[in-house]
């Protein structure tokens, strides 16, 4: 790891040591939006935001607004959400005149137009175990240090579910993200969890970034949060112990790889080589026969809120008929 970036380890590197008691006493006048993005959850939203409610919305006036985005649920992920407590929106309508894309990306953008917090945190509605900690923990650094804008979770990643020893999560991350970081971005090779879902920011930064519509949403936020704020304007802190309810298939990672590999290429230094579309072939043995499964790699992204919202602005000044 290079000199700076030891330095911004150690700078930057946080332990969740904060109290959502203390945090509350000392936002102020800052708000807080606690945003769950959501497809077929039914299984952990509803505890998430039992847990959540009760601990940092009702007990103690942390969080200001929890509210799920839901992006095409068929199960019951939004009845157990609305029942939980959650205010729950479906991303298609949201800001529907903008047009509704598929993916988590789409679901944190959108956030943006039914939300209000000064500071955001974004987490998995896949997550066993959650506690208060992770929004005290986020919301930390940002409350705790103004220069800081963007704040990334990090924790250990059993691979075998709930009890498991075995650390091993994060496949695509150390397959894929990090090995790329480390290729063109050094300065980023120490941030410990570069996809994390478990993050927060500020909105005005965060409405100032573009976002990947699918599974590119995080590593085009880090990416782009680096460029914009600086790397000491990033900070990650530590959440201990991450469990996941389900593991995605390998097929179904090495799709989640290829749409994140696009994206971080794009913002390389070798950009130019990058094609705007690209599919992606994979096969499935079974009894001696392959079959195939094409799939275009999802490359659609979202630009800044901030723009959105000017344009908006502009033509309602204009007359134009908006909604
Ligand atoms: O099209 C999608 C894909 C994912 N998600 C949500 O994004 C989070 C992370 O997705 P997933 O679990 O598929 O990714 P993994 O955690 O396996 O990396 C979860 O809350 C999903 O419900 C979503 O809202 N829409
Ligand atoms: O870290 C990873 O390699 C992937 C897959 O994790 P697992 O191998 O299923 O534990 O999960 C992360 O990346 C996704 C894409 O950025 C995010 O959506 C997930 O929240 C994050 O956990």
């Amino acid at each position: 790891m290079r000199a700076d970036v030891r330095n911004w380890f150690h700078r930057r590197t946080y332990r969740s040591r904060w109290s959502p008691a203390a945090l509350a006493a000392c936002k102020e006048d800052q708000t807080i939006s606690v945003v769950l993005p959501a497809l077929d959850e039914q299984d952990t939203v509803g505890a998430i935001v039992t847990t959540l409610k009760d601990a940092v919305v009702d007990e103690v006036p942390l969080v200001d607004e929890l509210v799920v985005v839901d992006t095409g649920s068929t199960d019951d992920t939004v009845a157990v959400a609305t029942e939980a407590g959650a205010r729950v929106v479906s991303a298609g309508e949201i800001r529907p005149e903008l047009g509704h894309r598929p993916g988590k990306g789409e679901a944190l953008w959108k956030s943006q137009f039914v939300t209000s917090g000064d500071i955001v945190v974004f987490l998995d509605s896949d997550l066993i175990g959650v506690g208060p900690h992770y929004v005290a923990g986020l919301v930390g650094p940002l409350l705790d240090d103004p220069a800081v804008s963007f704040v990334k979770a990090f924790f250990d990643r059993p691979v075998n579910g709930e009890g498991s020893t075995q650390v091993g999560g994060g496949r695509v991350t150390e397959l894929v993200a990090r090995p790329l970081l480390n290729l063109y971005w050094p300065e980023l090779s120490g941030v410990i969890q570069p996809l994390s879902g478990q993050c927060a920011g500020r909105r005005s930064t965060l409405e100032r970034l573009p976002f990947a519509s699918g599974y590119g949403v995080e590593i085009a936020m880090l990416l782009d949060a680096l460029h914009l704020v600086g790397l000491d304007g990033i900070a990650q802190v530590d959440l201990g112990r991450l469990e996941q309810s389900s593991h995605q298939s390998v097929g179904d990672l090495g799709f989640m790889a290829a749409t994140i590999m696009h994206t971080a290429l794009r913002r390389s230094p070798v950009r130019q080589l990058v094609p705007s579309a690209a599919d992606l072939t994979q096969f499935s043995r079974l009894d001696g026969r392959q079959e195939e499964l094409v799939r275009p790699v999802p490359t659609a992204e979202r630009p800044p809120a901030r723009s959105v919202a000017a344009h908006h602005r502009r033509m309602a000044s204009a007359g134009a008929e908006v909604s």
